[in-house]
């Protein structure tokens, strides 16, 4: 699974948010977007899955147009989990995870044993019968990655993954995903804000700034001081620090 985005423009009301962005993800790739608030990024990632048209440019997924695909096709190629958490959802957890399978024929007995795995893999085995609405913020994210697991695309599409989870949770999703690439060849594009974590865990990243894309690359080619300043405004030291990792290899 390839995506691949050549001189994406997009407008919202009239004002152009995003310019002439090229991007690529390759199979089993692990790619981040970062960039200061405001800079496109969310409005990109929400052209890539249909949720805006773009101004200008393609986004191909595997050879074809994305935007003239049929609604089904598409959501068998790519599968996202969105920066909003729905709120005041009456369903329970096994339901909004269900959902990921609306593109597919039902199959029950194979539909259980997939949402069992998902739940599993984002560590809420045992809460299918929750409530989604009385979760906290970080299971919710988490039930909401099961729900794209199960949808079984091969390209991920993640606004801001992590941005309601605490540490071990934060380095369990990022590590689930660095697998899904590595074992079966899924290709993850992840908005991430913590520039240190995108470093430890994306093959490549992409910099967004003011609407453009001013770089891409290995995170140890991009990231230097000079663009962090230059994008950011602020000075990049390194000094020692606490480095977070997960106590155990898990399987
Ligand atoms: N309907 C709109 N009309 C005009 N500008 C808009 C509209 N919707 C969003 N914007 C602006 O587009 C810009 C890009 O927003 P976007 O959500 O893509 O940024 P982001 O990089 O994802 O930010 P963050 O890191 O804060 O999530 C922002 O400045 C936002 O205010």
């Amino acid at each position: 699974m390839k995506l691949d985005l050549r001189g994406v423009s997009v407008a919202l009301d009239g004002h152009a948010i995003v310019h002439e962005a090229d991007l690529l993800v390759d199979d089993g790739e692990f790619v981040a977007l970062v960039g200061p608030n405001g800079c496109g990024k969310s409005t990109l990632l929400r052209t890539i899955y249909r949720a805006l048209k773009p101004s200008a440019g393609l986004i191909a997924v595997d050879g074809d147009d994305v935007h003239r695909l049929p609604a089904r096709q598409a959501a068998r190629r790519t599968a996202v989990v969105a920066q909003e958490i729905p709120a005041d959802l009456d369903f329970t957890v096994a339901e909004i995870v269900a959902m990921g399978r609306t593109p597919y024929r039902p199959d029950a007995a194979a539909d259980a044993e997939r949402y069992a795995r998902a739940l599993d893999r984002v560590g809420l085995a045992g809460a299918a019968d929750r409530i989604f609405a009385t979760l906290s913020g970080g299971e919710k994210q988490r039930v909401l990655l099961a729900r794209a697991l199960v949808q079984e695309t091969r390209l991920l599409l993640l606004d801001e993954p992590t941005s309601h989870l605490d540490i071990r949770h934060q380095l369990e999703i990022l590590h689930l995903v660095r697998e899904l690439g590595s074992e079966v060849g899924i290709a993850t594009l992840a908005v991430l804000h913590d520039l240190n974590q995108a470093a430890a865990f994306c093959d490549r990243l992409y910099v967004m700034s003011a609407g453009r894309i001013v770089a891409g690359g290995p995170p140890g080619q991009v990231l230097t001081p000079e663009l962090i300043s230059q994008v950011y405004g602020v000075r990049a030291v390194q000094r020692p620090q606490l480095v977070f990792e997960r106590l155990k290899e898990e399987a």
